[in-house]
């Protein structure tokens, strides 16, 4: 909404495979938020993230459903499906459109982790990302984003920002899973036992 004065919203663009979600996206975020004072931030689980075809990625329901559990207690957070809806594989140029369209008044700020930042130019339409939103990079283990990984992104529409470092990764949260080991406090409780409750991340078996 715009307020009588015409100001325009800061809306955060959370992006993510989120299988499984975990506290890593989570503390990202809810920096991003308080550094920007983003009104909200607005997760969005991918439907068919094309540079992750090479692997076995859980149904989308799935993946919605935990981002929706693991965000549900903050006010500013909400979880929309517009990538999730549209068929073929999910682009972001699509999904800064399609918020754009459903957020008129308001400012996108599109947060992504470092090592996804340094990748963009790999994204389609990447040139035009920048015309719809503001990029963050957030800090994260083992990725030290120099200057010159930033490339031919434009200096006004990007930030870095430096979170604590949390060394956690949806990779790991499936492989601990896997094999038997727990995943608590690493991704919110809720999580943990929509998990356990649907079986996702089996042990693989042995071939004998
Ligand atoms: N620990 C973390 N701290 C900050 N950002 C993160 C962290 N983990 C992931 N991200 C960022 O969150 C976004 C969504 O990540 P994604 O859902 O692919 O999780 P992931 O942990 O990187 O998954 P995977 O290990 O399966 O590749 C990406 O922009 C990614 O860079
Ligand atoms: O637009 C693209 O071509 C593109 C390519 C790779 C990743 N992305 C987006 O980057 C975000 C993080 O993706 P991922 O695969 O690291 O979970 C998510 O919103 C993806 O849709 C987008």
């Amino acid at each position: 909404m715009t307020d009588s004065g015409g100001a325009r919203r800061r809306v955060g663009v959370m992006g993510g495979t989120f299988d499984p979600i975990h506290h890593g996206h989570l503390v990202a975020a809810s920096e991003v938020q308080a550094w920007f004072d983003l009104d909200e931030v607005v997760f969005v689980p991918t439907g068919a993230p094309w540079q992750k075809s090479g692997r076995e990625v859980s149904p989308a329901e799935d993946r919605y459903l935990m981002t929706v559990i693991a965000t549900a207690a903050n006010p500013r957070f909400r979880v929309s499906r517009v990538d999730i809806d549209r068929t073929g594989p999910t682009y972001t140029i699509d999904t800064l459109r399609d918020l754009g369209q459903q957020l008129p008044d308001a400012d996108l700020y599109f947060i992504t982790g470092a090592d996804a930042l340094a990748n963009i130019f790999t994204w389609r339409d990447a040139e035009e990302l920048f015309e719809l939103a503001n990029f963050v990079g957030c800090t994260r283990p083992g990725y030290d984003l120099g200057s010159e990984a930033l490339g031919d992104i434009p200096a006004e529409r990007v930030t870095l920002v430096e979170i604590p470092a949390l060394a956690i990764s949806s990779t790991d949260c499936r492989e601990r899973t896997r094999r038997g080991e727990p995943v608590w406090y690493l991704v919110p409780d809720g999580v943990v036992q929509y998990i356990a409750k649907h079986h996702l991340y089996p042990a693989t078996q042995e071939t004998p």
